[in-house]
C-alpha cells in the first residue's frame, strides 16, 4: 500500500509523520494486506467521434447507456470499421476502471469479479482488456465463459457528451455460486454499480451481484454503490431509494444521479438527502468539483481552517476537517460536509471526461482502503480510538479525489497510465524542502 508524500493540507494524500509506529509502514514485508472487490460487467470500449446524424442513424439515445441487439451492433461496428472513424479500444467498464485506477494510484491489490472467455485469441476483446489492465488487479476469480465479453461503444459529440450503446456478449453471465463468500467478507470493501442491476432473464448477474451484497452485509463490509447513468436510476428512484437504505454503506453519484435518485438537483442537498440512507456520500458535480457528506460522533468532529462556505446549507462544510464514520458507531452522530472545486481550477484543455467519476472514486477507495491497511498493521494506534472508516478527513480525501480525476480529464482514457508524481510539479521547492 503506498502512501505517498508528506501531509499537508496543499498535498493530495495524508501520512501520519508524527506517528513513529508508521514507519513499520515504510518496508511491506510481515505486514497484513488488505484489498478492496468489485463486480462488474467485463467489456472493452470503443470510442468514436460521432454526430447526432450518426446517433439517429442507429436509433440511440444521446447521453444514454443503452444496451443493443445483435443486429444493431453489427450495423454500428461495420459503419465505424467502414469509415475508419474508430480512435482507440481499451479496456472499460465503470467498476473496472474503478478497480485498474484503485490498483495504480495504492499501488496496492484489488479484485476484479465478472467473467472472462476461456479461450482468448491475441488482439480478441478479451486479450485487450487484459493487457489494459493493472498487474495489481487480481483477475484469478474471474469466471470463465464460452462465448465473448462485452463491448461499449463510446460514442462522443462535438460538445464532449457520451452515449453508450452495450454489446452485452457473456457479460452478464456471472453466477452467484462464483461470487466466494471468503473473499468478500475480508475484503476492506466491495464495490458494485446500477448497471449491474440491468439484466434480462436468463443473465445472472444481477443475482450474483445480490449474492455478493448479502455476503457483505451480513460480515459489515462496506458496499460501495456507484450510480451509473441518471437513466436507470429515474426508471424507479423509489427502489433505488430502498434498495440503497437497506444495502449500501456508500454512495457515489454525479449530480444528475443524485438528482434522479433524491430528487434534488442541488448536489449539496442531493448529498444531504442520501445521508438519510448511508454513512458517507460522494457527488461529483463535473467543472464545480466535487461534494462529501459524512457522520462524525460529536466528540472527534474537527472544525475546518478553510473559510466557511455559504449553500443550501449555510457554513456546510464547519466539520470537513473530521474523518467519516459510520452513524451506527457515533453516539452523537452529526453531518459533516466538504467541497473541493477542481484540481488547480481544472486542466487548460480537457481531452477526456468519461471515467473522470470513476477515477474520483478510486482516490476514495484509496482512502478507505489505507484505513483498513492501518488499522490492521498498527491497531493500538491512536489514530485508531476513534471508529473512523475514513484515514482523512472529508476535506482532505475530496482534495485527493479531484486531483486524481483531473488525471483522466489529461489523458485520453478513463484508466490510469501511471500513478501520481510522489512530489506534485505546481508545488514549490521550499514546501519539500520543509
Ligand atoms: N469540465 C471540467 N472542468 C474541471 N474539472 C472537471 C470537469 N469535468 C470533470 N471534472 C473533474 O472530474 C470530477 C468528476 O467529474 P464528473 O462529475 O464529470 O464525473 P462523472 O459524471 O461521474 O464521470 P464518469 O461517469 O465519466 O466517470 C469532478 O469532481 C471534477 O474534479
Ligand atoms: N459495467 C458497465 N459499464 C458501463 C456501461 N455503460 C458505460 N459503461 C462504462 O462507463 C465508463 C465511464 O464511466 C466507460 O469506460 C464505460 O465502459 C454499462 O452498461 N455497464
Amino acid at each position: 500500500m503506498k502512501f505517498p508524500g508528506r501531509r499537508r493540507h496543499k498535498h493530495y494524500f495524508p501520512v501520519e509523520d508524527k506517528d513513529p509506529l508508521i514507519n513499520q509502514l515504510g518496508s511491506d514485508s510481515g505486514l497484513k494486506h488488505s484489498y478492496i472487490c468489485g463486480i462488474d460487467q467485463i467489456v472493452v470500449d470503443i470510442e468514436a467521434k460521432v454526430d447526432q446524424a450518426f446517433l439517429d442513424e442507429f436509433g440511440l439515445q444521446r447521453g444514454m447507456s443503452q444496451v443493443i441487439e445483435s443486429d444493431i451492433t453489427n450495423a454500428l461496428y461495420e459503419r465505424l470499421k467502414r469509415d475508419n472513424m474508430i480512435d482507440y479500444e481499451f479496456a472499460g467498464g465503470t467498476i473496472g476502471n474503478t478497480m485498474h485506477n484503485y490498483s495504480v494510484l495504492a499501488d496496492d491489490r484489488s479484485v476484479l469479479l465478472g467473467v472472462m472467455s476461456e479461450n482468448i485469441k491475441v488482439g480478441s476483446y478479451a486479450y485487450k482488456f487484459l493487457c489494459n489492465t493493472s498487474s495489481r488487479v487480481d483477475l484469478n476469480h474471474l469466471q470463465p465463459v464460452d462465448g465473448p465479453i462485452g463491448r461499449c461503444f463510446t460514442l462522443i459529440d462535438d460538445s464532449g457528451e457520451r452515449t453508450f450503446a452495450i454489446s452485452a456478449g457473456l457479460m452478464n453471465h456471472l453466477r452467484p455460486e462464483s461470487i466466494s463468500q471468503s473473499l468478500i467478507e475480508n475484503a476492506s470493501a466491495l464495490v458494485i454499480s446500477a448497471y449491474l442491476m440491468r439484466t434480462t432473464a436468463n443473465e445472472t448477474m444481477t443475482q450474483a451481484t445480490l449474492q455478493a451484497v448479502h455476503y457483505a452485509n451480513q460480515a459489515g463490509v462496506p458496499v460501495v454503490l456507484t450510480l451509473g447513468t441518471k437513466f436507470l436510476i429515474e426508471q424507479d428512484p423509489q427502489w433505488w431509494a430502498e434498495f440503497v437504505e437497506k444495502h449500501v454503506d456508500i454512495l457515489a453519484m454525479n449530480e444528475e444521479e443524485g438528482e434522479a435518485i433524491t430528487g434534488f438537483n442541488d448536489p449539496l442537498l442531493a448529498a444531504d438527502k442520501a445521508l438519510d440512507w448511508v454513512d458517507l456520500v460522494i457527488c461529483t458535480a463535473g467543472p464545480r468539483g466535487l461534494f462529501m457528506a459524512g457522520y462524525v460522533d460529536d466528540r472527534f468532529k474537527r472544525e475546518t481552517e478553510y473559510p466557511l462556505l455559504p449553500g443550501a446549507i449555510a457554513e456546510f462544510n464547519r466539520y470537513e476537517f473530521s474523518r467519516g464514520m459510520r452513524k451506527a458507531d457515533c453516539k452523537n452522530p452529526i453531518r459533516a460536509y466538504s467541497h473541493t472545486a477542481p484540481y488547480m481550477g481544472g486542466p487548460d484543455t480537457i481531452k477526456n471526461t468519461n471515467g473522470a467519476g470513476d477515477c474520483a472514486l478510486a482516490a476514495v477507495l484509496h482512502d478507505l482502503s489505507a484505513n483498513e491497511y492501518h488499522k490492521l498493521n498498527v491497531p493500538n494506534s491512536a489514530k485508531h480510538e476513534q471508529q473512523a472508516i475514513t484515514y482523512s478527513s472529508l476535506a482532505q480525501i475530496s482534495k485527493y479525489a479531484n486531483r486524481a480525476s483531473y488525471e483522466v480529464l489529461v489523458q485520453h482514457s478513463p484508466r490510469l497510465s501511471r500513478g501520481l508524481p510522489e512530489r506534485e510539479d505546481s508545488l514549490e521547492q521550499s514546501y519539500w524542502d520543509k
